[in-house]
């Protein structure tokens, strides 16, 4: 099913109507992003909803301080927006606190009783509770952070014929590159007189505004790499050294492996909506990483376990992020286990894996809060395949220090590299090996001059593991050998079911959840550990003799199968297929004495 181009062009306008306008009509405008004046289309429709006078409000959601080098920006992103509000008309922001919407919207309402509330975000909870507060205030949502109005992308994923709808990105990509997009509106020359909030609603001075209000060093470094102001963005979008060219292959996000492709540097001004994804889209930007962004954010929108920070094939989860084995002492779940993933973890943070591409990434992270995509992508793939640390403790450190941290982004991008994500597929991805094209970024960063927190100082003197780079095909043949990558191209290649009331995951293409065949190894791994379980390691000499009926001194597979159908155990073809596998080590066509304890000391994953 691929969606009618039509039906989404009509659908991508904002809709709101001027016609029972007065020249008292007043708005408040209530923004969570879009700190722009040009192609702002939910700012222009409050000034056309508000000729008698408009209030600017903007959702700050963290602590008063900001901590994190997004925050900062974001802070300063604010004033920069601020500053030239007050050039037009003298209007400026509110900051009301993001935590607290509702509450402090009444407050508001309450005291300016204003004709209409325009929002440029879509959140039904928050706007649901206002409008029945409030049933005369006219609410209008002008969602204008995208590139496409979010309401056109569910055309173009596919239908399933077991019910549900299919997100793939290769058919939402090939569906919306068709669509025109909007052409950017200017910006509005005057601004309707401020309605101003009386003086008794004080929080509203917030620190990000207030003079007083200074960054630490650290974040006075990343704010000069990415000045937050408009005409900063906008010559980043003209000066942008990849082109809007034509894609010749439209699913592949890793271009050439080797190479770090030319970007934009723009990611912060999106994120924050220093500039809009349609001029940044005229500028020369390319659309299909602009879709990336749309992508990322409606599936974090519609899907549940997204939005609640699961993974999305929750079969997969866990499959490529243990290797340790066992939850004793000494394995993942255990103490030792949980201290070796930490320091692994730790060493990769400070840019001390032996990876030099990795290490020199993590140290630009550090220093600028900023990667550009291709080492993001290796970073994150030496993590998970390479260190087998789980994939949240990545994205929990990029949360902490992406200068354009975007919930919805980095949450799909990490569950990707986790391969329980939408789209988990990184095995192009060679984080161990210095190419000749890296070499001056490298060298850049890795002769950086660092400050680390006390408790990472000590990793960043370590010397990293060298077996950690000579073991990363072994790593890769190990996953490949648990099917880890088949499992994670299936679901590349057919998308993710899913139920479309809730979002719910329901299977991968048209297979139910709980027929997916990788689940296979899932199962036959759960047999294998009750096998296990039913005899302990000082009773296996018993046993073998017990199941070695002809006394030969070694089981084959006959006399194999009579021991597990006394053991109370039945496998299907491919879990009998597996075990065989798995007791017969050398492939002899029986099993030894050895061969059958060792199979009962080892780990099964699952
Ligand atoms: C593990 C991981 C975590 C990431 N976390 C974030 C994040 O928190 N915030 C964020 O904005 N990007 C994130 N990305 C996506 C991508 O790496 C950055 O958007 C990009 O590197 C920013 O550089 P640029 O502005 O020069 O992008 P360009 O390559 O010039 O692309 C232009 C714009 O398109 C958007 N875009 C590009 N790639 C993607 C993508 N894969 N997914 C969604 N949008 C994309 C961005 O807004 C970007 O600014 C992450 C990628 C990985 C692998």
């Amino acid at each position: 099913f691929v969606h009618s181009p039509t039906l989404i062009s009509s659908a991508s306008l904002p809709t709101y109507s001027t016609t029972s306008l007065t020249a008292a009509s007043t708005a408040v405008l209530l923004l969570s992003s879009n700190l722009r004046l040009s192609d702002n289309q939910a700012l222009n429709a409050a000034v056309e909803l508000g000729p008698g006078g408009l209030s600017i409000l903007y959702k700050w959601n963290h602590n008063p301080i900001p901590q994190t080098p997004s925050q900062f920006f974001e802070a300063a992103a604010i004033r920069s927006f601020n500053s030239s509000l007050t050039r037009l008309n003298d209007q400026e922001l509110t900051l009301i606190d993001g935590n607290d919407v509702v509450v402090q919207l009444e407050r508001i309402i309450n005291d300016l009783d204003p004709t209409n509330l325009v929002v440029d975000f879509q959140d039904t909870t928050i706007l649901n509770k206002v409008q029945t507060k409030f049933p005369k205030l006219k609410l209008t949502v002008v969602p204008s952070s995208h590139l496409h109005h979010p309401s056109t992308a569910q055309y173009a994923l596919g239908r399933s014929r077991k019910g549900g709808r299919i997100l793939r990105w290769s058919t939402y990509l090939s569906g919306m590159l068709n669509e025109p997009i909007a052409p950017p509106i200017p910006s509005p020359q005057t601004l309707p007189l401020p309605i101003k909030l009386s003086p008794s609603l004080t929080w509203f001075s917030a620190p990000p505004l207030s003079k007083s209000y200074r960054e630490p060093e650290w974040a006075k470094h990343i704010l000069n790499v990415f000045p937050p102001t408009e005409s900063e963005a906008l010559l980043r979008s003209f000066q942008n050294p990849a082109p809007n060219t034509p894609t010749t292959n439209l699913t592949t996000n890793l271009g050439n492996a080797n190479t770090i492709p030319p970007s934009s540097h723009l990611s912060p001004y999106l994120r924050f909506g220093i500039i809009s994804p349609p001029l940044s889209s005229s500028n020369g930007v390319r659309t299909r990483d602009l879709l990336w962004r749309d992508w990322s954010h409606m599936c974090h929108n519609m899907v549940e376990p997204l939005k609640r920070g699961d993974p999305i094939v929750a079969v997969m989860d866990g499959t490529c992020v243990k290797f340790e084995g066992g939850t004793g002492e000494g394995g993942e779940g255990g103490i030792r286990g949980q201290q070796q993933q930490l320091d692994k973890f730790n060493m990769w943070v400070v840019g001390n894996t032996g990876s030099p591409i990795v290490d020199a990434g993590m140290r630009q992270l550090w220093l600028e809060g900023w990667m550009p995509r291709h080492v993001r992508l290796l970073c994150a793939s030496c993590l998970v395949e390479g260190l087998g640390v789980d994939w949240r403790r990545g994205r929990s450190w990029f949360e902490h220090t992406l200068v354009d941290y975007d919930p919805a982004i980095n949450s799909m991008m990490w569950q990707n590299a986790g391969l329980v994500g939408i789209d988990p597929f990184y095995t192009k991805l060679k984080w161990e090996v210095e190419q000749e094209h890296f070499r001056e970024y490298v060298q850049k960063y890795l002769d950086a001059d660092l400050k680390w927190p006390k408790h990472l100082s000590d990793y960043a003197e370590l010397r990293p593991d060298p077996n950690l780079v000579t073991n990363a095909q072994a790593r890769r043949d190990e996953l490949k050998n648990r099917n880890v990558y088949r499992a994670a191209k299936k679901i590349v290649n057919t998308g993710v079911r899913v139920n479309w009331k809730n979002g719910e995951i329901i299977g991968v293409g048209n297979t139910p959840v709980e027929e997916l065949d990788f689940n296979i190894d899932m199962s036959a791994s759960d047999k294998f550990k009750e096998l296990q379980s039913k005899i302990a390691l000082e009773h296996l000499d018993e046993r073998f003799k017990e199941a070695d009926l002809d006394g030969s001194g070694e089981l084959d597979f006959e006399e194999l199968g009579e021991f597990c159908k006394k053991q109370g155990m039945n496998f299907t073809n491919r879990e009998w297929e597996l075990l065989v596998e798995s007791l017969d080590a050398d492939n002899s066509g029986t099993v030894s004495l050895q061969e059958f304890k060792q199979w009962w000391s080892s780990h099964f994953y699952g």
